[in-house]
């Protein structure tokens, strides 16, 4: 403990040592931010090092950690590294998504001596498939840990979760360890089946008449209208914005918390703006992730990627951004803050039809803040200047989280979520939020629902690609290629209608192309794409002559070098 310079050990960490050390499974409840991670690290590196005897291959796995989110693997993965590096006895490797295939195996296979993995599911699950030899590197596993059990034991984890531990020796010939700060009927089933029955221990360091949130975190609540969410985040940001202010926001969907880590960046806060959620990739993420560890100042922007096990140093404040999905997921997330014994600070902003969940936080302490009046002195959140496509893609993203967390009426769902898109400026000049294809709608079971807002009739519409010069760039294979997602639309377009070697003189422009920014593309318009909006017509005086429907598609030779000139122009005929 010295070496990590602390003091003494936290209630969690004196519980387990002992119950490790002498090789019997345990499950695991304490508070966030107690200091589990080195509960059971500690003891299970220290376990391993005294029962090895040579006999291990290298490259073959002594010691498994399964977490369910990266960033949360690779955190434990540091302390386990300084662990393993002062012990000397093995090594540490981590796997996670994101990360190319081979270099998993570069680094089980470079080094001497046994591994400590440290890994996703997901990721694992798939070498256990499907890369040749793998499971055979896991039969020698002495001790299998789930860090953040009751999130493993979830529908989400549950399967591959079971899928990794049949490919582990028996239980009889491994000790399991559980932990998390809160524990469900999910989690016992999971520890029956993975672990041995028998001789379990569970250290509670929670009383059962105790709250699980720490102490020194002051809970508040406000009930919001839809309209005022935004407004209400960015007041509570700014008017919090001391010097060492480190805040967390939780967003319902990672596009959700895209588009609104734009829109506070742009809106001229003073604040650090981070942001991490699955749409991003991993380098964006991992780098993200170290930035914001290291700042003393400033907002992550994020999804429930973030809501589990991270440790941020110095995190102050954190602000849920809509209910979660459950009491247990609330305290995790409100667990960022207040970590190993600081103060710490959460808001719970609640839209207004989440009204019921506070009944689930019944027994917490937690405050209502009363809503301030509304005043003028804000940015313009809704004018601001945030491309469609981000905006609609949280406004899809958001109907889905709903639907699939809310029991509420369809209808009342899409009217909702019209709302949002509306705060978000994501609705056009006749208040119509971004198009939901009748397909989708099919999909989201809304189709059969009159007066669902933004919901169109299937279009497939064929387009002319009169070609000329001014392509970006010219790819040998797939040919003109546009930058941006308007490469991926120009592309899908001709994809769908590419004959055997050679493009064919029409191609479909089809109606998923429509829900993002071709609504207002009329017959016979010009636009050109690579530009600002595609979907704006350009001026009549620049308009080509009009191509015959049956004429061939030309396309221009290449002129020299890789750039091939064009200006392109799409003739557009509705079917
Ligand atoms: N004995 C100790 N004394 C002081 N600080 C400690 C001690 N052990 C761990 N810590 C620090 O406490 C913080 C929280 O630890 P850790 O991340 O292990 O919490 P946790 O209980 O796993 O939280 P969560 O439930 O959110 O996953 C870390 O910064 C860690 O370095």
């Amino acid at each position: 403990m010295e070496s990590f310079g602390y003091e003494r050990m936290t209630a969690v960490q004196r519980r387990s040592f002992g119950p490790i050390l002498g090789g019997g499974e345990l499950l695991a409840r304490a508070k966030t931010g107690s200091g589990k991670t080195l509960s059971f690290l500690l003891p299970a590196v220290e376990r391993i090092h005294r029962q090895l005897d040579g006999e291990v291959q290298p490259g073959g796995v002594v010691m498994l950690v399964l977490t369910p989110v990266r960033e949360l693997s690779m955190q434990v993965a540091k302390e386990a590294e300084k662990l393993t590096s002062f012990y000397g006895s093995c090594r540490m490797v981590c796997m996670t998504g994101g990360v190319p295939w081979e270099e998993d195996l570069k680094s089980l296979d470079e080094g001497q001596g046994a591994v400590l993995l440290v890994a996703t599911p997901g990721r694992l699950q798939s070498h256990v498939a499907k890369t040749e030899g793998f499971a055979a590197r896991l039969r020698r596993v002495r001790i299998l840990v789930l860090d953040e059990v009751d999130q493993l034991a979830s529908e989400t984890f549950r399967a591959a979760t079971l899928e990794i531990a049949a490919a582990l020796p028996p239980c009889s010939e491994r000790q399991g360890l559980f932990y998390s700060a809160t524990v469900s009927d999910a989690v016992h089933g999971l520890v029956r089946q993975i672990g041995r029955g028998d001789g379990l221990a569970f250290v509670d360091v929670i009383q059962s008449d105790e709250v699980v949130v720490p102490e020194h975190i002051d809970q508040y609540y406000s009930l919001v209208p839809t309209e005022r969410m935004t407004e209400c985040l960015w007041r509570f940001l700014q008017s919090h914005a001391k010097p060492d202010f480190k805040a967390v926001a939780i967003f319902m969907t990672g596009r959700i918390a895209a588009y609104y880590a734009e829109a506070f960046r742009k809106a001229g806060t003073d604040l650090a703006v981070f942001e991490i959620h699955a749409r991003r990739s991993q380098k964006q993420r991992t780098e993200e992730s170290e930035r914001f560890r290291a700042a003393e100042r400033g907002v992550l922007f994020t999804s429930d990627v973030s809501s589990r096990g991270l440790d941020y140093p110095g995190v102050t404040h954190v602000v849920q951004m809509g209910a979660a999905h459950s009491k247990a997921e609330y305290i995790h997330r409100l667990g960022r803050c207040g970590r190993a014994g600081a103060k710490g600070h959460g808001l719970l902003l609640l839209h207004d039809f989440e009204e019921g969940f506070l009944e689930q936080l019944s027994d917490l302490e937690i405050m209502e803040e009363p809503l301030s009046q509304m005043t003028e002195d804000l940015p313009d959140f809704i004018k601001m200047p945030i491309a469609k496509n981000v905006k609609a893609q949280a406004y899809y993203s958001r109907i889905n989280h709903v639907m699939r967390n809310s029991t509420a009426d369809l209808l009342e769902i899409m009217r909702e979520a019209h709302r949002f898109a509306r705060s978000i400026g994501a609705t056009d000049e006749e208040d119509r939020p971004p198009e939901i294809t009748v397909e989708n709608a099919q999909k989201m079971g809304v189709a059969e629902i009159q007066d669902v807002p933004g919901t169109v009739e299937h279009r497939v519409v064929t387009v002319k690609l009169v070609p000329d010069h001014n392509f970006p760039y010219h790819d040998p294979v797939r040919g003109p290629r546009w930058k941006g997602y308007q490469d991926d639309l120009l592309d899908d377009a001709l994809r769908s209608s590419e004959g055997p070697g050679k493009r064919p003189p029409l191609a479909e422009l089809r109606h998923e192309n429509f829900m993002r920014g071709f609504r207002h593309l009329q017959p016979g318009a010009v636009v050109q794409p690579g530009k600002d909006d595609f979907a704006r017509p350009l001026p009549p005086k620049r308009r080509l002559p009009e191509t015959p429907r049956t004429s061939p598609l030309k396309v221009a030779p290449r002129d020299s070098g890789d750039a091939l000139h064009t200006f392109a122009s799409w003739l557009v005929d509705c079917p």
